[in-house]
Parts: C-alpha cells; sequence; structure tokens
C-alpha cells in the first residue's frame, strides 16, 4: 500500500490533459444522424455518447470499466457545530461502505462499477476495517477557523492519494466523498475560489437546524477572513492549491487530485454533488484542460450547488433532489450513460432498417 512517506512533488498538477479525438466525434455525431429516429429526439443522451466517442477515441464507445473510489477524512471544523451528526460517522460510515451497505455501494453494485473505500485520515480507529484502504495522511484536518486545514505536505499526498486511485484503462471514473462538515469545509473553499458571500454558499448539509446554519455560515467567514492574506497575490493555481490547503479536506483534495489525474490519463469523469464539484471547480483552476473530461452527474439539492454548476457550466444529467454525497448522484447517472452508448451502438441505422 502507498503510504505517501515522501512529500510528492506538484509539478504533476500541470501535466497537459489527454486531447479529445475530434474525428471521433464526428463519426459519432454522424452515426447519430443515421439512427432510426427523428434528429436530436434522443435529446442529451446524443451528445453523452459524442462525448464518450471523443474521449474513448472510436465512433461507437463502449463502457468496460467504472472505478469509483470513496474517499473519507475528518474535519476539524466539525468542533464549530456545523453537522446535523457528530464527527465518528465518519469512520462509522467508511466501516459500512466497506461492508456494502452504504447508498453508493448499492449502486456500485447494480451498475457493475468497482468500489474502492479510500481512509486518508480519521481520528478514530473505527475506520481501519478490512476492505479499506488507508493512507493515513494526518488525522484529519485542523478547524480552519482557527488554523490553516491541513500542511502543505499533506496537501500534496492527498492530491497524489486521489490520482494513485485512477487506473488509467478505466472507461470512467467516479469520485465519492465521506466527511463530516465537509460541506462547511466545501462551502467554504467554493466562496473563496468564486469570490462569494458565506450566505450564498452555505446549506444544510445532512440537515442541520438554523443555528447550525448560521453556525456554518460564520465559520466560513471566519476562514474566509483568517487566511485570505495566504492566497492574495497568488496566481489562479497556486491560489487554489492555498485555498485547498487553508479551507479544504483530505477527501476534497484527493478528489481534485483524482479528477486531474484522470483527465491526464484519458479518463472521463462522472462528478457528483455540491463537494464533487467544488473539488472539480479547483481542478479547473488548476489545469484548465481538466473541463474537458468533465461530465456532470446530478443537480445536488444542497444550496450553492446550483452556483459552482453555473461557474462550470456544467448542465448535470440527473435533478433527484438527492443531498447525500458519497457519489451517490454520479453513480445514479451512470445507467443512463450505459444506456446512451448502448442506443448509440445497437440501434439500427435507416439503411439497416431497410428506409427507402
Ligand atoms: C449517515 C450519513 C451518511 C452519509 N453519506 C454521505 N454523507 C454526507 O454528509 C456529510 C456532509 O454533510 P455535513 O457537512 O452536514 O456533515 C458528508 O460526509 C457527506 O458525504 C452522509 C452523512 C451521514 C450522516
Ligand atoms: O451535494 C453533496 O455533495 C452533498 C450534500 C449534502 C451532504 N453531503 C453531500
Amino acid at each position: 500500500m502507498t503510504q505517501f512517506t515522501q512529500t510528492p512533488d506538484l509539478a504533476w498538477l500541470h501535466v497537459p490533459v489527454a486531447q479529445v479525438d475530434t474525428n471521433a466525434r464526428a463519426a459519432a455525431e454522424a452515426r447519430q444522424a443515421q439512427l432510426t429516429k427523428p434528429p436530436g429526439s434522443l435529446g442529451r443522451l446524443e451528445q453523452v455518447a459524442v462525448d464518450f466517442a471523443g474521449w474513448q477515441g472510436r465512433s461507437v464507445p463502449a463502457i468496460d470499466r467504472i472505478g469509483l473510489a470513496v474517499f473519507a477524512a475528518d474535519h476539524g471544523v466539525a468542533a464549530q457545530g456545523v453537522s446535523a451528526f457528530p464527527q465518528s460517522v465518519t469512520a462509522q460510515m467508511v466501516a459500512n461502505f466497506a461492508a456494502g451497505g452504504a447508498a453508493v455501494a448499492v449502486l456500485a453494485r447494480r451498475a457493475g462499477a468497482n468500489m474502492t473505500v479510500v481512509n486518508l485520515g480519521t481520528v478514530s480507529a473505527t475506520a481501519h476495517v478490512p476492505g479499506v484502504i488507508n493512507h493515513d495522511l494526518a488525522a484529519g484536518t485542523a478547524d480552519f477557523t482557527e488554523a490553516p486545514a491541513m500542511s502543505q505536505a499533506t496537501l500534496a499526498k492527498a492530491l497524489a492519494a486521489g490520482a494513485h486511485h485512477v487506473a488509467p484503462n478505466l472507461s470512467l471514473f467516479v469520485g465519492g466523498e465521506m466527511g463530516i462538515a465537509n460541506t462547511t469545509s466545501a462551502a467554504a473553499v467554493y466562496a473563496a475560489l468564486a469570490g462569494r458571500e458565506a450566505a450564498t454558499v452555505v446549506g444544510r448539509g445532512t440537515g442541520v437546524n438554523d443555528t447550525g446554519l448560521s453556525a456554518k455560515q460564520t465559520a466560513v467567514e471566519r476562514g474566509l477572513t483568517r487566511h485570505a492574506p495566504a492566497w492574495a497575490g497568488q496566481d489562479q493555481a497556486n491560489g487554489t492549491q492555498t485555498i485547498l490547503r487553508c479551507l479544504g479536506g483530505l477527501e476534497i483534495a484527493a478528489l481534485t487530485g483524482a479528477y486531474i489525474a484522470a483527465a491526464q490519463r484519458s479518463v472521463p469523469v462522472v462528478v457528483d454533488g455540491f463537494i464533487a464539484s467544488v473539488a472539480a471547480l479547483a481542478a479547473v483552476r488548476i489545469n484548465p484542460g481538466v473541463a474537458d473530461w468533465l461530465v456532470y452527474g446530478h443537480r445536488s439539492a444542497e444550496a450553492g450547488h446550483a452556483q459552482v454548476l453555473a461557474d462550470l457550466n456544467a448542465h448535470p444529467l440527473l435533478d433527484l433532489d438527492m443531498r447525500l454525497g458519497e457519489g451517490s448522484g454520479a453513480m445514479m447517472a451512470v445507467p443512463v450513460i450505459q444506456n446512451a452508448l448502448a442506443l448509440h451502438a445497437e440501434m439500427a441505422t435507416f439503411a439497416e432498417a431497410g428506409f427507402a
């Protein structure tokens, strides 16, 4: 098991992403025009098939290997009363992922995805159960209202850990997250990245009451005030890394690293909800080409997700009022993608069906 005992170099973040094959896209568009249906009648499903053609470099793409990595970590900011659940739930859920009882585990089984559960750093040993990969980068993050969430070395390790879990031969990658209080961390990262007011980016997460919501807003404001000087004057890529270091979570940074690595390895990504989309925004700010390799699974009910999606010019496949995380919204979209590719591959053309 990779323990990331050395601090990884961060130059890899800027390696250009893989090229999308525009010829394969054009061939897939031509095929769509010949299938036995009115042009455009399969709506966004047509676009999905064309996108995968470009990603896979063939006019008739197929999904063979689905990789799902669920990254878990504790958050020091949980001490600010920002979640409806105690921090210990993170480690308990790690065991539940490994046992196959979590929502995303059900969806992974149904879609035929290979699920990896990655504990990046929790304060409780409950997360150290069979079937879980433990990287133990740190005992969670520090409370960002009082200190930077993590050191530069831990950030580098978390980004590399995320990349480590994207196999180059995947047809698609889904990243999930688990970390009580991470909607607060994601809101803070988003507010800093996009220059938003705390009040417009915080939502109820696991279902906090008004007191909890107000505690989230205060925590985000305090985090921004305390740490903004650290990224002031930095360029976009360095500023984004500083924002992740000061306000992020180990699992959020891992998602960012995973998305960048996926785009470099020609692996398309299905992005999940609010937290995953904030990680995607960070990835695009660090390496803009990453945007070409992302498809958005769903619109989360978490306040703030709609804004992040708009900033990414993203149009998610589903809108089911889900607000769970774990990668569950992305995994719900995977069967839609599988069906889009099956229609593209298996429908008859007008010529094959003998239309005059
Ligand atoms: C049992 C349980 C299972 C979950 N699975 C994902 N989350 C989700 O909720 C957390 C974020 O919400 P907040 O910021 O309000 O704590 C994350 O861990 C997220 O993935 C869960 C939360 C709970 C309680
Ligand atoms: O959209 C999400 O990612 C989300 C929303 C609420 C709780 N956990 C995750």
